[in-house]
């Protein structure tokens, strides 16, 4: 588990001993390793710099947009995919160059779009005709080119969940493969825009490379039409989408047999090519920690209650994800036992009929691979506490982001006149 190991029976992140973050800051709290997060910066980097010529990688800031996540892959030499103004903002603060900032995003609205502008980003990828007039008339009207690619449908089964799949042709995102030539036309003579090639991404945690390399190739297809068209095509962007492993015996594609997949697919494209990976960098990077309340029995198997719930994490709610349970400080003893939270819908549950270490109230455990869609999905539902984030680096540990109590949430709040 990377920098999550026990050290004298207890889970350590890197040398901090977990109680002592639950201790100090309270729980539930997702827990970083800084080292972990930069050993996958860097294992992924390496990998696509030693196998193609510059590509420029933009960590996809919807996976984990904490302040100081963002800071630690700046100095990486990561720019970043943001699909908001809110992300670009949160870019823009943690030091990433606003050239290497991509704005993605099938729903960009003027004001984002002009921020975007006025900020200089790198990069807008365009989801429809409509958006790329709308930028072109923004760009002219303020003397400015916007660099942009189009972003493509390629209608191709990522073979993941339904829910992150985004590049069959029903899916919201991208235009449709087989008008994408004449619309790149049509763009392309825009004033205000210089539009210069392509972009695709079909899904997320893809478990194969087989639908990226179609994806890809297809996608090569296009550009070599639009060339022929007479476009010049200088940046291709494949996106993110490699899957991590959320169970111990889960196999998966390394990052370097993905950056040699690419070089095989992009060999002779001759283009600068650019990657928007979010969950391979930051979804090993992180846990979730949390006491259990109580253990109550079931009629089949016992209930784990813990004070985490899907309003912290809502990945196994949304998506049946899963993510193992490990406990901070495990006897030794195994059980099977179901593992849900306090929040009153039945799909507050993290797993059913689960072998796990035995753990009774006010023991800890962590759901692992929490780095990822993780605390960026949080939310207060049930007016539970917004989760706090720490980061550890060797024996030392900061809060990055602050438990925001339901009291701070309630004082917001305003009852009208008319209405006291
Ligand atoms: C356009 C775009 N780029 C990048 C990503 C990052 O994906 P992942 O975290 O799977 O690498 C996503 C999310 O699926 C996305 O929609
Ligand atoms: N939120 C999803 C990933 C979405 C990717 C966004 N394009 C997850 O937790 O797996």
């Amino acid at each position: 588990m990377d920098h999550f190991a026990f050290t004298d029976g207890v889970l350590h992140a890197e040398q901090v001993p977990l109680p002592a973050i639950a201790e100090a800051v309270g729980t539930p709290v997702y827990v970083y390793s800084r080292a972990t997060l930069t050993r996958h910066a860097r294992v992924f980097r390496d990998a696509l710099t030693s196998a193609l010529d510059k590509p420029h990688i933009a960590f996809a800031v919807k996976s984990n947009p904490n302040l100081a996540v963002l800071k630690l892959l700046a100095k990486e030499g990561y720019g970043a995919d943001v699909v908001s103004g809110g992300e670009m903002e949160r870019a823009l603060a943690a030091g990433i160059p606003a050239e290497g900032i991509v704005f993605s995003g099938v729903g960009k609205t003027t004001a984002e779009l002009v921020r975007g502008l006025e900020a200089g980003i790198g990069q807008f990828n365009l989801e429809s005709e409509e958006e790329g007039i709308e930028l072109a008339a923004l760009a002219t009207a303020r003397g400015l080119t916007a660099p942009a690619v189009l972003r493509v449908n390629p209608d191709v089964d990522a073979g993941t969940h339904g829910k992150i799949s985004t590049g069959k042709a029903e899916n919201k995102f991208g235009v449709p493969y087989d008008r994408a030539a004449a619309m790149f036309g049509r763009l392309a003579v825009l004033p205000g825009l210089n539009l210069r090639g392509l972009a695709v991404h079909i899904g997320s945690q893809l478990s194969k490379l087989d639908p990226m390399e179609a994806a890809f190739a297809r996608l090569g297809d296009l550009m070599h039409t639009i060339r022929a068209a007479g476009h010049e095509v200088s940046h291709m962007d494949l996106g993110g989408g490699v899957g991590v492993p959320y169970k111990a015996d889960d196999v998966f594609p390394s990052p370097e047999d993905y950056a040699t997949m690419v070089a095989r697919v992009t060999g002779n494209w001759g283009v600068t090519l650019m990657f928007e990976p979010g969950r391979i960098i930051s979804g090993n990077s992180g846990v979730l920690l949390t006491q259990v309340v109580r253990v109550k029995p079931g009629v089949t198997s016992p209930f784990v209650i813990v004070d985490a719930a899907m309003n912290d994490l809502a990945r196994p709610a949304l998506y049946d994800a899963w993510h193992d349970f490990l406990a901070v400080t495990p006897s030794g003893e195994r059980t099977t036992a179901h593992i849900v939270g306090p929040i009153c819908e039945s799909s507050d549950t993290f797993a059913m009929g689960r072998d796990i270490d035995t753990v009774q109230a006010g023991d800890l455990a962590v759901f692992r691979t929490a780095g990822a869609y993780g605390a960026t999905m949080a939310n207060t539902y049930n007016s539970r506490a917004l989760v706090p984030e720490v980061m550890v680096d060797g024996d030392k540990w900061a809060v990055v982001a602050q438990r925001i109590d339901p009291a701070a949430i309630l004082a917001a709040e305003r009852v009208p006149d008319w209405l006291e």
